[in-house]
């Protein structure tokens, strides 16, 4: 165990979790130099971050959702690179879909054992509208599961609550019009699905973007176009199986930037969190974050040290 100082960021909901307490506990006894702070609400993780940075803190931990994560990623890109401690994950929220796809530990003693030890790895974030995200956006389908899924129901079933609003609302879900450009193409035809993945699942285990690595300076894009009949929900579901290139309903691909513009507002979940716009920019920014992450972590195309 490395005796640098580390610094869990812990969302308030899951503050009172006896296996994080014992777990940290038992991190401590065993020599971690290991802190807690503990969020009230939303822009409090924003700000600890400055802070602990100010503070000398080398490894910071995200103790929560994939909110929480985000809302670190958004607080670490505030501060010179120079100056941004790495980021590990505590999973602790319903979906963990960063931490799942990156092969984080869910069990807390070993999800912070990683974090204190692991060898931080460079990786890339992904800017949007203004926004930084780790992981991924989704528009469509399953960003609209992700954003209106109650908590309590999300908790009590787990990644299970996804699909099962995703089923009920697929029988009133509303293509979104927009043109969509990238420096290889465009699309102007009607979205019903769409994500810009930096990570590789998002909505509780979607794996959108089976291909995606952290650390090839990619956005790795998900186009699925609207589909009017059986037959094309059919083609569109095959479709989805291979991510053919250029399908007649799929698009998936590789690029470094994608712009979207409408006349109406697209909600687009950022790393589970909602968000809407009529215009926006997607980049990838490579190298900006060093992460904490297993050693064989499968978002990684180079081994540790590289
Ligand atoms: N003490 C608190 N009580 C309630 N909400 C909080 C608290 N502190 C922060 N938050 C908010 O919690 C949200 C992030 O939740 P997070 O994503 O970590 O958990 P989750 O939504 O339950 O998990 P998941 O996204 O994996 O389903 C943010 O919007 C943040 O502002
Ligand atoms: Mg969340």
């Amino acid at each position: 165990m490395t005796d640098d100082r580390a610094r869990v960021i812990l969302n308030g909901k899951s503050a009172q979790i006896p296996e994080v307490r014992e777990a940290i506990k038992a991190l401590r006894k065993a020599g971690a130099n290991l802190e807690v702070r503990v969020t009230w609400e939303a822009g409090d993780a924003l700000r600890f971050c400055a802070e602990a940075s100010r503070e000398g803190v080398s490894r910071l931990i995200a103790g929560g959702g994939d909110g929480t994560v985000n809302e670190l990623v958004n607080g670490l890109m505030q501060l010179d690179r120079a100056e941004r401690p790495a980021l590990g994950v505590l999973p602790l929220g319903s979906a963990n879909d960063f931490a799942n796809g990156a092969g984080i530990p869910l069990e807390p003693r070993l999800a912070l054992a990683l974090a204190l030890e692991a060898s931080p790895r460079w990786a890339d974030v992904v800017c949007l509208g203004g926004q930084y995200y780790l992981n991924m956006a989704s528009c469509g389908f399953g960003a609209e599961v992700t954003s209106s899924t109650p908590k309590a129901m999300k908790r009590m079933l787990g990644g299970g609550a996804y699909s099962l609003m995703g089923a009920l609302q697929a029988w009133r879900y509303q293509p979104y019009q927009g043109r969509l450009s990238w420096p290889e193409g465009e699309s102007d035809a009607p979205l019903f699905l769409l994500a810009i993945g930096n990570g590789c699942q998002a909505g509780g285990g979607q794996r959108l973007a089976p291909s995606a690595k952290l650390d090839d300076g990619l956005l790795e894009v998900l186009i699925v176009r609207d589909f009017e009949s059986l037959s094309g929900l059919r083609q569109a579901l095959d479709e989805l199986a291979a991510l053919p290139a250029c399908g007649d309903y799929v698009n998936y691909f590789q690029t470094t930037r994608l712009r979207f513009d409408s006349d109406a507002e697209l909600p687009l979940t950022l790393d589970g969190e909602p968000f809407e716009w009529k215009h926006f920019e997607a980049e990838v920014l490579p190298g900006e974050l060093a992460l904490l992450l297993p050693a064989k972590c499968p978002l990684m195309s180079l081994a540790p040290g590289c």
